[in-house]
Order: C-alpha cells, then structure tokens, then sequence
C-alpha cells in the first residue's frame, strides 16, 4: 500500500497510519477525565468527543443526527450503526488528516481545534473499547489444535471427527476480558499433580502451568433477532474489527475440569485484548486464504470467497522481571482454517441472538513449524521441554512477574503500516489461600 501523506507528522515505523485509523476508548490525563471514543493517527489521539463539539464533523453531514455516539463511554453505538458508517468516518477522517485534505479550514488550518482534540497519545490512557457483553472462543488454529489436542489427548485423538466441519467454540467469559496493560493474577484452583495416579485425588492452590494463548479477536457491529441466523454470505457486515487477544490459559486447572464440558476456570480468570480495534476495510488490502479444508462443508459454512483471514504479522515477546525480553513466537494471522464470518454463521446457525460488542476468539494461532507457536503449552512440548529466554533464563510456563506482549501489524511500506498497537498483560502472584 503506498503511503497516504499527511500534514501530522506521522513516524513512518507507527502501527497507526492514516492507511489505518483504528478506534479505541480513553481518557486523558489533563482535561477530561470521562471515557469517550477516540481514533489512533500515529503518536497522537484524536478526541472524538472534542472533535465532534468544535463541529469537526461539519464536512460529513450525513453523521449529524449520531454525533451523540461520541459521547458514550463505549463504542458500541458507534459500532451499532453498522459498516457503512464506519467506512465514511475512517474515509472522512483520512481525508482531513491528508495533506491535500479537501477541508483544510477544519482541521488542518485550524489551530484551535487541534489543541482541543488532537492530543498526544502519552497524555491518554486507554480503555476497553466494547461493551463486551457475550465472549466465544474458538479453535480455528488448525497447528494449535492438533499440537494442544495431542498433548491432552494424544495424536491419534487431536483432532475430533467433527474439527474439519465444524468451527467448534466455546462460551468463555466477557467479565474478564480486560483492556491490554490490565495485570493478570495467578489463579488458584484444583490441580491433579500426578495425572497417572489412581485415585484421582486433586491438589488445591495456584496454576502451576499458567500460559498464553495468542489469538485475534473480532468485535461485533451487528445484532440478529433471537430465532434467525446470520446468513455466511451477510457475516462479514457483522464485523467491527478487531484486536489482538491472549487467552491467558491456566493448564493444570484446565487438564483436570475440562471433560466432558470444556474449560471453565482454567480460562475465566482473564483474557487480555488490546485497546485499538482495526477496522475491516483497514485489513482490506491484507486478505489471504484460509488454510486448507479438504471436507465437503454444510452449504451455510460456504463463504463466496476464500480469501477471509488476513496476514498480519504476529510476534510475542515475554519480559522477565529482571526486565529483560525474548521474542519467543513469531506468525501469521492467517494460519487459520475457519474465518470469523464462518464463526458468525456457525454461532448464530440455531438462532442464537448475536449483539454490537460481542467479543469471538478466533483459537490459538501457530505456525505448523516452530517458529511460531501461540503457547508456552506447545513451545515446553506439554512442560517436557525449557524455553531458552536470554540472558541464559529459561521457561516452562509463566511465572509471577513476567510480562507477555503481543503485537501485531499488516504491510512492509513504511508509513503505510496497519497495526494494532499492543496486548500486554503482567502476571500477579496468586491470592494466598488459608
Ligand atoms: O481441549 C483442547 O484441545 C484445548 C482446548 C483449549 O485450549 C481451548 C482454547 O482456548 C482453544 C484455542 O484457543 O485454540
Ligand atoms: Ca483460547
Ligand atoms: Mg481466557
């Protein structure tokens, strides 16, 4: 993508473009201090709230009876008023931030406005952008289901007879979904430390095999009626955008719950997404196909096209609390076999009623060789094996102190990048149980 010439100076190394222009929640540290919708445009924010007051919407008329969206705390009804909205604003917004913007008198040559919305990013903070009021996570990552389905239930057992047909979830929980920078605490829970034993009698206190999981997250725009699904060809239009996730996964709690219903507390302590969600069409120019899927799919999981998940480069970096940091997975968004709008049409298939902030998980993503794998599960090989970190510090699984950060970006032209920002989160030692 050629990059698009603004009159902001933009870092041409910035995740946040005008080819991106991602919408997020903040507050600021100075002036206001109620959360309001906001756009990233490279080391600064634009306050959509100032924005809209000193009349920077005046250039896009048809908005005028919804500016009241940029006075709610969350973006659901900004999202709520569906994708051809969002695509006007982000076109409109790139126009007044181009250099030959065609308003310059409302932004660009206007100084009073800028000082008022147009803020530097290290005087805001960031919020969780949705209202997220329902929370699936799915199991798309073909190379992660196969490598975790393997440890829990050995290769011959990875996969189920229904993988290839299903994009199989689970209903996680949207209570903990927290914004990146939320610190994650240790779980405790019930703990089978010798799953050879017999009896099975488990242990009580904290996850001794605490993980990640990295994944993308996709946000919802779109409501559809209890009772009626959501058609495969109509699903994209039910997208907002999306975020990077962790998954944080506790695998000792998890081992021992998770038949015959699936994870429970092994994941409803936290799940971590980062705070600016990308826009479908900023992801446009990065569609790719989905990894292969030889079986005969249900005519509803048949999409129009096959070019449904993006490249986005991957990367987690884990910093130990001596500060120092390795890079320990490297990917691609696109090691995917199922896409998000087959996840909509899946989820919505028996009729059940999808919301505007409604957060789906689209499964650990890993690379099928090492390079970049999404879990510290897969990377010990189930525990068996250490993680070399630098500085000659090793890992099995995540100890107190550690930070995990994933990032996440789209395109190689510099000053063109599409990015999500970050998604960090810092493990807190676990609640002391008498
Ligand atoms: O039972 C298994 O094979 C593993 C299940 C999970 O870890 C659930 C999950 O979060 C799936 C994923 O993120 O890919
Ligand atoms: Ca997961
Ligand atoms: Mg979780």
């Amino acid at each position: 993508m050629a990059p698009l010439k603004s009159w902001l100076s933009i870092p041409s190394d910035s995740h946040f473009s005008l080819s991106n222009i991602p919408f997020g929640i903040i507050t600021s540290k100075y002036s206001q201090t109620e959360k309001r919708p906001a756009v990233a445009i490279g080391d600064h924010v634009l306050d959509l709230q100032a924005f809209a007051t000193g009349d920077g919407f005046s250039g896009l008329p048809s908005l005028k009876p919804h500016l009241s969206v940029f006075s709610q705390p969350t973006l659901n009804a900004f999202a709520a008023l569906g994708q051809p909205v969002h695509r006007e604003v982000r076109k409109y917004l790139q126009d007044l931030f181009s250099d030959t913007t065609s308003h310059p008198q409302i932004l660009k040559d206007n100084t009073a406005l800028q000082k008022s919305a147009l803020l530097p990013k290290h005087e805001t903070k960031t919020h969780l952008p949705m209202q997220i009021g329902d929370y699936t996570d799915f199991y798309a990552g073909v190379n992660h289901a196969f490598n975790a389905g393997s440890l829990f239930r050995g290769p011959a057992n990875a996969l189920q007879p229904n993988y290839y047909h299903i994009p199989i979830g689970y209903h996680g929980r949207a209570s903990t979904v927290v914004v990146s920078g939320t610190t994650i605490r240790r779980p405790n829970g019930q703990l089978l430390l010798d799953p050879t034993a017999d009896p099975k009698v488990p242990t009580f206190g904290p996850s001794r095999r605490l993980d990640i999981e990295l994944e993308l997250g996709c946000l919802l725009c779109k409501a559809n009626p209890m009772g009626e699904p959501v058609p495969i060809k109509e699903a994209e239009q039910s997208i907002f955008g999306f975020v990077l996730m962790n998954d944080w996964s506790a695998r000792d709690i998890q081992a021992w719950e998770y038949v015959p219903l699936g994870p429970f507390n092994g994941k409803n302590f936290g799940t971590t997404i980062s705070a600016w969600v990308v826009l479908f069409d900023a992801l446009e120019p990065y569609r790719a196909d989905k990894l292969p899927n030889e079986t005969k799919l249900l005519p509803y999981l048949v999409e129009p096209r096959n070019d449904t998940v993006f490249d986005i480069q991957l990367e987690v970096d884990l910093t130990t609390p001596d500060g120092s940091t390795t890079t320990i997975s490297k990917g691609t968004g696109k090691n995917l076999v199922w896409s998000f709008p087959q996840m909509i049409a899946h989820h919505s298939v028996g009729g059940c009623a999808m919301q505007p902030g409604d957060l789906l998980g689209s499964g650990t993503i890993s690379t099928k060789d090492d390079s970049g794998l999404g879990s510290l599960l897969e990377m010990s090989a189930g525990g068996k094996k250490e993680i070399m970190l630098a500085g000659m510090d090793v890992r099995k699984f995540l100890k107190d102190g550690d930070t995990i950060t994933i990032r996440g970006v789209c395109g190689g032209e510099p000053g063109a990048l599409v990015g999500f920002g970050e998604c960090v989160g810092t493990i807190e030692s676990a609640i002391p149980f008498p």
